[in-house]
């Protein structure tokens, strides 16, 4: 079954209905529309397309579950926690270096349902892996950082601020009276959100009033921000997986009257380092206006089904927390007065910055927690000389039994090239062009990100490693046949490639290494146009901000919204965009398994003998 593994991870041979070809090095790189040939189920690398017969195997179904397979030589998966099948091989070998790596995932059950899928993945299993890239991937999907993409609770602690509106007689009391937030309501403007740039006022969209911080006044200020510094130093911080210093600072007051609601939309990134939004639902009598925040295929609904309208939301605020990026809608109040004061989470600058000796890169950093990375670093650096070498030499050869294999391989050549020169991750998070920086990842991408750029990679030589290239960590760590390598020996190390438009470009970091030195990256902006303009040709889980909604319009002047986009981390030996070619093949199990067994019936059409399983 080591077809399967090859195809799917290594030169995927299916069919995609389009694909999205990508060219490197500019912006003007177009969504290019391809048929491909029937019964093509080329396997080209190199941005190929080269029709060679090879056919997709029931394994593959389970290997590439959920994003997108990446033609030429390399490989695209999605979400990094829906990790795919290659766990399941750590179980006998080094499943202690990747911190209780499970046995099978549930992508990877999910998948093998199918029968005929669940069988070529149990002869997987037994057999070790023929690439070290893959069995990298394999430790790095193990990965879990602390925190999730948003939390919440009850906020027990907070006082009482006496908030005042101004043009409202009365300081807010607890529970806020509807006569007091009626009052409130006459006072208050209709909140706008934002479409591109212009700032939209539609009932159908936002149905909620605003008061601004001018027209708010906390009578109870100084015991209100003590303790809410608690809060957000401590179970705010502590849910999104934050360690840096956080800051919350006040944006605006909402009331939202029966009926009103935000429809779905991200929030916009307002100042330095913000990432991330802190609602307060101040003590005020309805039901319905739950928060719904999605994030990766989940959401989280606050207050949870146990607060929500019990005693505990009308003797305090529930809080909720989220990374900005995250989607998030308030359904509609179905009876009395919602009211939420809306914060900003900031990362405050360091103490570096407030006697104006601040580096330059730390203007936004985000300090995520990350796990104890050590584990999957020493596996990294443990399988990077493998890789380099199988880079060089080729696959270790391995020549399979002619009586294991099934009728689909019978006419399967083992390729010389088949190893792939990178590995390609979509990241969990959007980022907004402002936003990215090496230091300011948010959650599992962190994680990921840290992990690589800990790792020390093989030798290199002069000739490929490139500035920054990490000399050291190569003489100290290679075996001798990879510091013998020839001058155009590749070397796996990670990239940052973010897609736009439909072109993907390499975003430079200034130093390709592993030390802790100054990185970099530099952005070529080129975003999408608005939704609706050609967005369909996309590939759409890699192509950028896919939703119409901001929270406001992007009149922040410098810190003007931009749309997020996503970006893929590739770690490998090449960092040529050019050679990207994606094509899409569904984000869940389901999807992918349709997509899977679509273009199996098309390559077995005619033949006389039935599919496996
Ligand atoms: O009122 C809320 O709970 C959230 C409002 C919101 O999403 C926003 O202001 O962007
Ligand atoms: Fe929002």
């Amino acid at each position: 079954m080591c077809r399967d593994r090859r195809t799917a991870m290594g030169s995927p041979t299916a069919t995609p209905a389009f694909v999205a070809s990508v060219s490197g090095g500019g912006l003007s790189g177009a969504v290019q529309r391809r048929a491909v040939g029937r019964g093509g189920l080329g396997g080209g690398g190199g941005g190929g397309g080269g029709a060679v017969g090879r056919r997709p195997s029931p394994a593959a179904a389970a290997a590439v579950v959920g994003g997108w397979r990446l033609r030429s030589t390399g490989w695209l998966t999605g979400d990094p926690k829906q990790g795919p099948l290659r766990c399941a091989r750590l179980a006998g070998r080094g499943a202690s270096a990747v911190h209780g790596a499970s046995a099978r995932t549930p992508a990877m059950a999910a998948a093998g349902t199918g029968g005929a899928a669940g069988t070529a993945v149990a002869a997987e299993e037994a057999e070790p892996f023929r690439n070290a890239s893959y069995e990298m991937n394999a430790v790095l999907r193990t990965l879990t950082a602390p925190g999730r993409y948003a939390a919440g609770g009850v906020a027990a602690g907070l006082p009482n601020p006496l908030l005042r509106v101004d043009g409202v007689d009365e300081p807010l009391s607890w529970p806020a009276p509807a006569s007091w937030v009626r009052a409130a309501v006459a006072a208050a403007e209709r909140a706008p959100f934002g479409l591109g740039d212009a700032s939209v006022v539609d009932a159908g969209v936002r149905d909620s009033w605003r008061i601004l911080l001018g027209g708010l006044t906390f009578a109870n200020g100084p015991a209100w921000e003590a303790a809410l510094a608690t809060l957000v130093g401590g179970e705010v911080r502590e849910g999104l997986g934050v360690t840096g210093p956080v800051r919350a600072e006040l944006h605006n007051l909402l009331l939202y009257e029966t009926g009103g609601h935000f429809a779905e939309h991200t929030d916009t990134e307002k100042a330095p380092g913000m990432f991330g939004t802190l609602v307060l639902t101040l003590p005020c009598e309805h039901s319905g206006g739950a928060l719904v925040v999605r994030h990766a295929g989940e959401e989280m609904r606050f207050p949870k089904a146990d607060v929500a309208g019990s005693p505990a939301s009308l003797a305090a605020p529930t809080w909720a927390a989220y990374y900005g990026d995250c989607k998030h809608e308030v359904h509609p109040v179905t009876n009395g007065y919602r009211i939420s004061l809306v914060y900003n989470l900031i990362i405050e600058e360091d103490e570096d910055a407030a006697e104006g000796k601040r580096k330059k890169r730390k203007t936004d950093v985000l300090t995520p927690a990350v796990p104890n990375l050590d584990p999957t670093v020493e596996a990294l650096e443990a399988l990077a000389p493998r890789w380099a070498k199988s880079l060089r030499e080729g696959p270790p050869k391995k020549e399979q039994p002619e009586k294991e294999r099934d009728w689909y391989y019978s006419s399967y050549k083992e390729p010389e090239e088949d190893v792939p020169d990178k590995m390609v991750y979509i990241l969990e998070h959007k980022y907004t062009e402002r936003g990215l920086s090496w230091d300011a990842f948010k959650g599992a991408d962190a994680a990921l990100i840290g992990a690589l750029l800990r790792t020390r990679l093989p030798a290199a030589s002069a000739g490929t490693a490139g500035k920054g290239a990490p000399a050291k960590a190569a003489d100290d760590k290679a075996p001798k046949a990879a510091k013998g390598a020839a001058a155009d020996a590749p070397v796996p190390r990670p990239y940052l490639l973010y897609v736009a438009r439909a072109t993907v470009s390499t975003v430079e970091l200034s130093d390709q290494g592993t030390e802790e030195t100054e990185r970099t990256i530099t952005v070529e902006s080129d975003w999408l146009p608005a939704p609706g303009q050609g967005a369909a040709a996309l590939p759409t889980p890699v192509a950028m901000e896919d939703h119409h909604y901001a929270q406001e319009a992007s009149h922040f002047g410098h810190y003007a919204q931009r749309p997020r986009s996503r970006r893929l981390i590739s770690y490998g030996a090449s960092r040529q965009a050019d050679r990207y070619t994606y094509e899409p093949c569904g984000n869940s199990p389901g999807e992918f398994a349709t997509w899977y067994h679509t273009r199996l019936r098309e390559a077995t059409a005619g033949q006389s003998h039935p599919p496996a399983g």
